[in-house]
């Protein structure tokens, strides 16, 4: 709890070029942000609503978005903030390319939940991790592991562990149903009440989709196993390891139930809600735009849009923030205007002039973020 408190969190000025990078020392910094908010007044109310996240059904918070936009920042702050607010809080990144581990700068690779240093009732864990140049120079890998669990183990002895890696890696979806068969674990502990919430950080914009879909992508896994085994079975000098019989179907099947619970979850708003972050600027605009549409095609309840990013008021008035500053408002101009978006509660996160990494960065961001 110490490293909460860490004064150094006071260093992150809120300026956003050199001129102001470092205000007075007896502002204080988070005034520079709340006092006022030049360009919100054709906006939806700013209200991060954290008052209702605590109290409310939610158990489930995925944070998703843009490439870059600060997804993991975001997702990171948020479950400080409920941490903090002495919530038992679990953050999992189901990304390809983990980024948590670095955001709190922790190692946090092993596919397991560890407490995150440094902050009461938070854990953390990054799932779906593989790493096929590693993993596949060990004999035991993850993929042969997780072939194993689902009675599948028996492919991988005839195809070695590299072959198989590669081939399994390069299937399209494969991952997102590795990382949701995972979460389906996850949701187990969660239904023995350990975790009060979960926040999930998914990558880019599609990949969250097709997480939602990993249902379909689990069965066309399954369909495209007993294909395999079919085909191999016809080749005498594989014919033996892969008879039918030592292949567990009714486990196969079980786990695909479980990813089915998992996405009925996903779209269920009592228990869930999607946060999709942005920044301000017209492409980003125009892609959230379409991201929530398609959220809500697939059923996932969507409230809360964070643009992150946004400079500061105290920021300069010099050409380059000028410039930005128009640009932004330009942007927060089309989210009001989008149908998509008008709709969502908006919620503007800093431009800070350091990285948002480590646990008093994260601190400070979540308090300046969360209301
Ligand atoms: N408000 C902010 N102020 C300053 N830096 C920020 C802010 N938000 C995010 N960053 C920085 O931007 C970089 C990218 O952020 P982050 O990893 O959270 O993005 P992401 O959307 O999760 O990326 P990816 O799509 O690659 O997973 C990081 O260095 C992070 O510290």
């Amino acid at each position: 709890m110490a490293a909460l408190l860490n004064p150094t969190a006071r260093h992150l000025a809120l300026a956003a070029c050199r001129r102001l990078s470092t205000p007075p020392a007896a502002e204080p910094l988070v005034a520079h942000w709340s006092t006022q908010a030049r360009y919100s007044s054709s906006l939806v109310e700013i209200n991060g609503g954290f008052k209702e996240m605590v109290t409310g059904t939610q158990s489930y918070y995925v944070v998703g978005g843009k490439g870059g936009v600060g997804k993991t920042s975001i997702a990171a702050s948020l479950a400080m903030k409920l941490a903090k607010h002495g919530q038992p809080t679990l953050i999992v990144s189901m990304l390809p390319a983990h980024s948590l581990g670095d955001t709190f700068e922790q190692d946090l690779s092993g596919n397991k939940i560890v407490p995150v240093n440094g902050v009461d009732s938070l854990f953390a864990a990054e799932i779906g991790h593989v790493n096929i140049k590693e993993e596949s120079s060990n004999a035991g890998s993850f993929i042969s592991d997780m072939l194993g669990k689902i009675g599948l183990g028996v492919l991988a002895d005839p195809l070695g562990s590299n072959k198989l890696n590669e081939m399994l890696m390069k299937t399209p979806g494969f991952g997102e149903a590795l990382a949701m068969s995972k979460l389906a674990e996850i949701v187990n502990l969660q239904q023995n009440n350990k975790f009060r919430q979960i926040v999930l950080d998914t990558a880019a914009t599609g990949h969250t989709l097709n997480l939602l879909s990993a249902t379909d992508l689990m069965e066309k896994f399954l369909g495209m196993a007993n294909k395999a085994v079919n085909l191999a079975s016809s080749i005498p000098a594989l014919k033996s390891a892969f008879e039918k019989g030592k292949i567990d179907f009714a486990r196969i099947e079980e786990l695909r139930k479980q990813i089915a619970r998992v996405h009925k979850l996903l779209q269920d708003p009592q228990s869930t809600e999607f946060i999709i972050v942005t920044i301000p600027t017209a492409m980003a605009i125009t892609e959230s735009s379409r991201f929530h549409t398609s959220l809500k095609k697939d059923g996932a309840p969507a409230k809360r849009l964070i643009v992150n990013q946004v400079l500061p008021p105290s920021a300069c008035d010099c050409r380059f923030c000028a410039v930005k500053r128009k640009e932004e408002t330009r942007a927060l101009n089309m989210i009001s205007e989008d149908r998509e978006l008008s709709g969502l509660e908006l919620i503007q996160a800093p431009l800070l002039d350091v990285e948002v990494r480590g646990v008093p960065a994260l601190n400070f961001f979540s308090d300046v973020v969360w209301k």
